[in-house]
């Protein structure tokens, strides 16, 4: 992939600012030629090797090398990459309806049929990523777009932390954001697929009752909570929660990644996939005891 030297104000219009991070921020922006809209992700380059601030020529070449690899619905897709000295522009698809997590806080939670429609298209771009060997590792609704406005399709952005899971080459020395790492993360143990899944869990759990199940006062309460595997259903929003979407979720909180079930797994979970109409029929109605 080689990155255009060409001035990037000379062949887009830049907008209004949609997203932030560390050291990138998203615009709107028109491409000249053709009036079509983007998102212009401008990254902050290391200015010296040793400087804090911004991110290194290779850690950008990775998250671009991976972003150019993937073609999925419900992965965002990178058009074209840009460079001057202070920064790289890449060029991505444009989604605009918002995160995840703002949907979720005006509505505080989804019913159980919207989670499970918001967690199908995750699961689907996260099956992506896997079968080419790729895992996130910082997945948590601020990394879920959705489409437009009042959509329910929604696109996973942000690879600044994703990894190829080259063969052998162990990948230990990511931190994503504590409310969602996994406890291989926290005890710096080798990090596989399996990561993403524990991920899933939280947001589900999340998506469900609008309560974080690990997160303490604190980074190290929250990474302790999550080395301890220490999470319960009790917050009191569980209760009208069915249990299959609490066996789902059971499934993917296991603190061996080799227990964890897969992404393959889950799409397969009946709280996912109802084999009959009467499994979707009870998440309908709420808690109903599947064994009798
Ligand atoms: C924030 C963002 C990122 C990528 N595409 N659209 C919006």
């Amino acid at each position: 992939f080689n990155f255009k030297q060409d001035n990037f104000e000379e062949f887009y219009h830049i907008g209004e600012p949609i997203g932030s991070g560390q050291f990138a921020v998203v615009r709107k922006c028109k491409l000249k030629e053709t009036n079509v809209e983007y998102a212009a992700k401008f990254i902050k380059r290391k200015r010296t090797k040793s400087s804090r601030r911004g991110l290194s020529i290779e850690d950008i070449q990775r998250e671009v090398s991976i972003l150019s690899a993937i073609d999925h619905e419900n992965i965002v897709k990178l058009y074209d990459v840009y460079e001057n000295k202070s920064e790289v522009i890449l060029v991505l698809e444009l989604v605009c309806g918002g995160e995840l997590f703002q949907f979720l806080a005006e509505r505080e939670k989804v019913n159980e049929d919207e989670a499970v429609e918001f967690l199908k298209q995750i699961l689907e771009g996260v099956r992506h990523l896997h079968e080419h060997s790729i895992v996130h590792l910082d997945l948590k609704p601020e990394n879920l777009m959705l489409l437009g406005q009042n959509s329910t399709r929604l696109k996973i952005i942000d690879f600044g932390l994703s990894r190829k899971l080259d063969e052998g080459v162990e990948v230990k020395d990511i931190t994503g954001t504590p409310e969602f790492v996994a406890p291989e993360i926290v005890n710096y143990d080798p990090l596989c697929t399996a990561t993403d899944m524990w991920s899933i869990g939280v947001i589900t759990y999340i998506l469900l009752s609008g309560c974080s199940p690990f997160l303490g006062d604190d980074k190290q309460e929250t990474l302790a909570n999550i080395s301890a595997v220490d999470f319960s259903f009790d917050c009191e929003d569980f209760a009208n929660t069915s249990l299959l979407a609490k066996n789902f979720i059971q499934g993917l909180l296991l603190r061996n990644p080799n227990e964890r079930a897969t992404v393959y797994d889950c799409l397969r979970h009946p709280w996912i996939r109802p084999v009959k109409e009467s499994q979707a029929q009870c998440r309908r109605s709420s808690s109903i005891n599947l064994e009798n």
